[in-house]
Parts: structure tokens; sequence; C-alpha cells
């Protein structure tokens, strides 16, 4: 029988934003249906449904405000008040370090991102009969949905997805399938193409024209799949970003965090974490450094080795670095992390590594003995793991602040401050009082 249907009473969120039944025993994710509900569903996979009527709602559903919810794989939890879903992901990063083996502070601090003010995108860009459409990918296919209405991206970005259609259908280097990599940046959007055939010099032309038009300062693009640093196709103004007055040229594609509130919460509570009194000597060791968003402001407060594994970040934060109190390692912190007694002397480290988590750093995090490990996730399961090695070293968690950046979608950042009492020869070296 294909797709039967089942009526289903939903336990909980899950960790990817479906709601989990277990009353069949093997959990069932069932996408669209939140904790406490009771839901027609139907099979769609091996433990996954999608929900067909809600027979009785929480409270905490709200009607999708974007048309395309349901079709479109960007968001997942529209359906979800946004309040309740703060307090879902608080929730998550509250499990992750408890599983830890944390006891978690009381009123965890947690921000959130409004609507439409998403800075970075990676869409999808496809050829069909009628043209080309960038958009998103539908929800579990390979098909691309055009961006007729999205909640998220930035105005500036939004209003560029339809003239970048029109100028992607003349393009002879775009025969079927390519990407779209938007970037709002201080100068203006940067974009970063890729197709599936080389450009010829007219689609450079069409390019350029298009630049000038929209006010977009630099254009690059790359084969679909290759692996060679990007071409700049265009550049008709400088493509520049400051993080706490350091102007920066940043690389095309250069990692940004998804929104400006989640990057000024992220560096505020960066900072916050950081002792209260801290000498004009204080080093802080910053790994996983980016271009600099959180290295710039922490430079303020205290001398900063920074390291990072991107040659491209590496010579940006380099350039906007000199004359700043900004030192700066290019290193792969997975094959060759930064040794515990590397970190002698330092006040804190502060690190923000990919989705995947610290790997090999971690362990080293951990016996460094650092009195202060200030720690950016983008993952709570990656948090947890790492977070363990910290728990079991002794290290006790201080405060944690939640931010919901990636709005309507499952992923929860916070920043946790991790904290452990040094004995020296004059006695217990505690942390001063803030
Ligand atoms: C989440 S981003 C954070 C960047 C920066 N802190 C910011 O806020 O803009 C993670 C950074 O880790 C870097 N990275 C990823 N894997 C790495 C590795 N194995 N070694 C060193 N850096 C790595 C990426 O290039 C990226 O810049």
């Amino acid at each position: 029988m294909a797709n039967p249907s089942f009526t289903a009473r939903i336990d909980s969120l899950g960790i990817e934003g479906d709601g989990v039944s277990r009353e069949r025993g093997a959990p069932v994710h069932v996408r669209y249906a939140l904790g406490g509900e009771t839901v027609s569903a139907r099979t769609i996979g091996r433990g996954r449904a999608t929900a067909t009527e809600i027979l009785s709602p929480s409270p905490d559903r709200v009607v999708p405000p974007c048309s395309l919810f349901f079709e479109c794989g960007g968001c997942v939890l529209q359906h979800l008040d946004r309040a309740a879903l703060l307090s879902w992901k608080t929730g998550l990063v509250g499990d992750a370090l408890r599983n830890a083996g944390f006891t978690v502070p009381a009123g965890i601090k947690a921000t959130q991102s409004p609507p439409r003010t998403r800075r970075r995108m990676d869409m999808a860009v496809r050829r069909g009969p009628d043209g080309v459409i960038v958009g998103l990918h539908v929800r579990g296919s390979d098909e691309v949905i055009a961006l007729t209405e999205c909640h998220v991206l930035i105005p500036q970005l939004f209003t560029l997805i339809a003239p970048l259609q029109a100028v992607l259908t003349r393009l002879q280097g775009l025969r079927r399938i390519g990407s779209a990599s938007v970037n709002l940046l201080d100068s203006g959007p940067d974009i970063l193409l890729s197709s599936d055939a080389p450009l010829v010099p007219r689609d450079r032309t069409i390019l350029a024209e298009f630049a000038l038009t929209n006010g977009v300062p630099r254009i690059a693009w790359q084969l679909e799949g290759g692996r060679a640093v990007p071409e700049t196709i265009c550049s008709i103004a400088p493509a520049t970003h400051s993080f706490s007055g350091a102007t920066l040229s940043p690389p095309t594609g250069t990692f940004l965090q998804a929104t400006i509130e989640g990057e000024h919460a992220i560096t505020d509570a960066v900072l916050a974490a950081l002792p209260a009194r801290l000498p004009r000597s204080a080093r802080v060791v910053e790994l996983y450094a980016g271009c600099g968003t959180i290295s710039f402001p922490l430079s303020e407060r205290a001398r900063v080795i920074a390291y990072e594994g991107n040659p491209l970040s590496v010579g940006c934060l380099r350039t906007a670095g000199a004359g700043r109190r900004v030192e700066v390692h290019l290193r792969d912190l997975n094959r060759q992390p930064v040794m515990a007694r590397d970190f002698a002397g330092a006040t804190a480290i502060v690190l923000d590594p990919p989705h995947s988590g610290a790997g090999a750093q971690a362990r080293e995090l951990a016996t460094s003995g650092v009195p202060n490990i200030i720690y950016v996730s983008c993952n709570p399961t990656a948090l947890a793991q790492d977070a363990k090695l910290l728990a079991d070293a002794g290290y006790k968690l201080q405060q944690v602040t939640v931010i919901d950046q990636f709005l309507w979608s499952a992923r929860a950042e916070s920043v946790s401050l991790f904290t452990k009492t040094i004995a020296t020869r004059r006695g217990p070296l505690v942390r001063p009082p803030r």
C-alpha cells in the first residue's frame, strides 16, 4: 500500500524541526507537526511522515507567513509562533549543555533576528523552458522553486532576484544548472555565480551591465563543481566591509554571520564573557577567526592571536589587522590543532568552529587549563560533544546566550562561557568578579 495514512500524537519537536511521535515504538518524524498535537499523517519514507490534517492544534501553531512555505525547502518552522521557536531553540542549547554534563544557569539570554534581515543566501539556479529560476530547492527534491516571495531575505537582496533571473537567462555559459551566493556587504551586494559551462565574452559584458544597472560592486564566477578560486567577472567598485572600525576587502563568497543583528548579539555575548578587568597586555587566542567578525571587537579589549584555515580569509584578516592588535595564523585546526601547551598565558580562548564542531582541537582546549573558554556554536549536537570534554576536564558553565539568526530554521546558535579556576603557588587564581 503506497503512502499509508495514520493518526499520530506528537511528543515533541525533533532537532530537525519535525514533530516526533513515539507511540508506535520507533520514532516517526512528522513534518509540519508540533509537540502536543494530534495529526493525521501520511508516510513519506522510513520513519518519516508529513502531517495532512491537524486534529488538535498546539497553542503555539500559527499560519505560516509565506505562501511558499509548504513547498520551499528554506524554512521548516513557519507554523510555529516566533517566541515559541526561540524558546524551543533555547531548550535545544540547554539540553546539549546538560547532556555534556553541565548545570545550566537559570535565565538563558536569548535573541532572535527579525524577518527579512538575512544578508547571505546560497541559491540554486536552473534553466527551464521559460527561462532561468533563481531560488531554493523544493523540500526533499532537486527541483528549484522561484522565490516570488521570501520572508527571511533582506529586501536589498530579494529585489535582485528578478533582474538576476533575467540576466542569467541570457548567458550562454549557463546551460542547465548553476548557483548564486549573495552576500550583503557594507559596499552593496556581492555575488558569486557558478554555471555548468565556461562564460563567453558576451556573457561577461552582460554581467557587467547588470552590475552597473543594479548597483552590484562585484560579481565573481566559477565553473559549477570546480575547485578553482572564483574569477572576478566585474568589479565596478571596491567590495568592502567593516568590523569595529576595521575596513576589509573580503574575498568573494566570504563567511558573514547571517544577519547584522546576529553578528552584534554574538560579539556582544563574547565581549560580555571576557573578564571585566583585563590588563592591556592580556592575550586572547581566537580559533576559526574567518575574516575577523569577532577578532576586531576583541582587539579593542585584548591582544588577539587569531587562527583560521581559509587562506583567502587569512589574507583579508592580515591586511585589515595590520597596525591593530591582531596577529593572524593560517592553520588547518583539524590536522594541526593548537596544542594545549601553546595556549599558556592566554586569558581566554574564543572559538567559533564550523557546523561539525572543533574535532581534534576540542581535546587540546580541554587540557589547556586556560581560565576562560568562550565557545560560539552553530550546532547544539557538536557543542554537546565538544563541551563534554570541557566538563570532564573540570570546566564550569557560567553563562549561555542563544542567538536565533536563522529564523524559521531548526538552527540554533549560542555563545557559552566555560571557566576553570587554576591553582597557582599563591593559591587559586579565581576569575575576578564582574
Ligand atoms: C562559523 S565560521 C566563523 C568565522 C568567524 N568567526 C566569523 O564570525 O565570521 C567558521 C570558520 O572556520 C573556518 N574553518 C573551517 N574549518 C577549519 C579548519 N579545519 N581549520 C581552521 N579553520 C577552519 C572557516 O573557514 C570559517 O572561517
